[in-house]
């Protein structure tokens, strides 16, 4: 399987080349030259089937053979095999009809695991094997950079640097990152916003000499190793419910995209799915973009739901190319104007494709907060505020003929004061983090600056000392 460029000026490249450049060169995102199809019959089979064993069947229709099958098997049995829950994304039913994909039963506690724990070891499979490293960078607003850190530290073959945005995470997300203090790991405490870090990553990928000289990889959801393991859980979750006999629907907490293009990418494979349902919090250019067309930045407003305080979803470009019909000059003209003019129209046929498939709500502060009150008063059940976000915006559409699942994608102990505000409850970290709050911590603050930001990593990376 080969991966193409939205941007179309980057060469194609082959599954391992893919996950190890992260971005294209050219700026643009790689997506599969085609979508390998699932048949009703194999969607029925993943019913009851160990996790890894349908991540397996599913991931090596991307990999080809370029990761060999027996390799890909240990990939997968590693990664999943550390998950707290023997389903590793068990679904519980919070209301009739209504059921959760809890996602955070990985060693983070957020959905982030369970792409990451897979990632790293396929970076350090193909890193080990091409006998060479990488820089891995990453932008985060609190749960992609914990994930990352966990399944990257003490790698031989890598050193990461994550930026997150000052004072913007939760303080467990930040002790997450900051008390890892394996010499391969680089926290960098960014004074800006989670926008101000991914665009610094970005134009790190677009600095040629930079980004070649310390060979330079991503783990942010831009990198399709991301992606492709965040398919599966909706193939599990679909057999599950009775699919391919029945239709589901998604409700998809959001923020860079990234979760819910993987809940296109299985529709595009086959899956049943009646509609996704893109949920944002106050931070809502997603469901401007669809109810209006005009897809405009703004600032981006603290909530308490801050790993999904984004304006500008990286994935959202992905989207675009597949309801273009791929036409890479469209997107670059969009992507264009975002950059000169902090905006672009979606054009009426591809906006009118993503109707089709997508629903959109945003959850204000307040009924984020209301959601938490109510599914605890009602069921017992504590949600985390991203997973309220997803069940506030999904509700309307939950108790019809085809059942409503929202992703779970963290656990409520991560966001410990949101949750005691909302239902008086005071969530635990499990046992193995139960000390979190009194490690020591390491990090570095810099300010929101791309050269500042490529200085600091040049001075630490083991990369570039091979080079010297
Ligand atoms: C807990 C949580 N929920 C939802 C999201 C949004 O996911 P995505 O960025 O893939 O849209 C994130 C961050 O990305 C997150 O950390
Ligand atoms: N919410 C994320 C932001 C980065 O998203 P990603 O999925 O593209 O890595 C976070 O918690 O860091």
């Amino acid at each position: 399987m080969q991966f193409v460029s939205t941007r179309g000026r980057a060469p194609a490249l082959s599954f391992s080349d893919a996950v190890l450049a992260g971005l294209a060169s050219d700026g643009g995102l790689y997506v599969p030259v085609s979508w390998p199809r699932i048949s009703p019959d194999e969607i029925a089979g993943y019913a009851n089937r160990p996790y890894a064993e349908v991540a397996f069947d599913i991931i090596r229709r991307f990999a080809g053979a370029d990761i060999d099958e027996a390799t890909l098997g240990d990939i997968v049995e590693g990664a999943y095999k550390g998950f707290r829950h023997a389903s590793v994304a068990p679904l519980v039913e919070i209301a009739p009809g209504h059921f959760v994909l809890e996602l955070f039963h990985g060693p983070t506690l957020a959905f982030k695991d369970v792409a990451m724990q897979f990632l790293a070891r396929t970076m350090d499979h193909v890193l080990a094997r091409r006998g060479t490293r990488a820089t891995i960078v990453g932008a985060t607003s609190g749960d992609t950079g914990s994930a990352a850190i966990e399944a990257f530290r003490g790698r031989e073959t890598t050193d990461i640097f994550i930026l997150h945005p000052r004072g913007r995470t939760s303080e467990v997300q930040r002790k997450q990152m900051t008390t890892v203090l394996d010499d391969n790991v680089h926290n960098i405490a960014l004074e800006g916003d989670f926008d101000d870090c991914q665009d610094i990553v970005k134009a790190m990928f677009r600095n040629a000499p930079f980004r070649d000289g310390v060979k330079l990889s991503g783990v942010n959801s831009i990198n399709w190793g991301r992606i492709v393991a965040q398919i599966v859980y909706y193939f599990t979750a679909a057999a599950a419910l009775g699919s391919p006999h029945r239709q589901v629907i998604f409700s998809v907490p959001t923020g860079n995209f990234g979760d819910i293009f993987a809940g296109y990418c299985a529709l595009r494979m086959g899956l049943p799915i009646r509609q996704l349902v893109i949920a944002t919090n106050s931070n809502d250019i997603l469901n401007r973009a669809l109810r209006t067309g005009r897809y405009e930045r703004a600032g981006v407003m603290p909530t308490i739901s801050p790993s999904m305080d984004i304006q500008v979803s990286s994935n959202f470009e992905r989207l675009l190319f597949e309801a273009t019909g791929r036409d890479a000059g469209l997107v670059n003209q969009m992507m264009d104007s975002l950059g000169q003019s902090g905006g672009f129209t979606i054009p009426n046929q591809a906006l009118k494709l993503i109707a089709s498939q997508f629903d959109s709500a945003s959850a204000s502060e307040a009924v984020t907060a209301r959601t938490m009150q109510g599914v605890f008063a009602a069921s017992g059940y504590l949600l985390d505020p991203h997973t309220a976000v997803g069940v506030a915006a999904g509700s309307p559409l939950a108790g019809g003929r085809e059942p409503l699942v929202t992703l779970a994608t963290a656990h409520p102990a991560k966001f410990p004061d949101a949750v005691r505000e909302a239902t008086g409850i005071e969530p635990g970290l499990p046992a193995w983090l139960a000390d979190l709050m009194h490690r020591p911590e390491r990090m570095s603050v810099l300010p929101a600056d791309a050269g500042e930001v490529e200085a600091f990593i040049k001075a630490r990376t083991r990369v570039m000392e091979d080079r010297t």
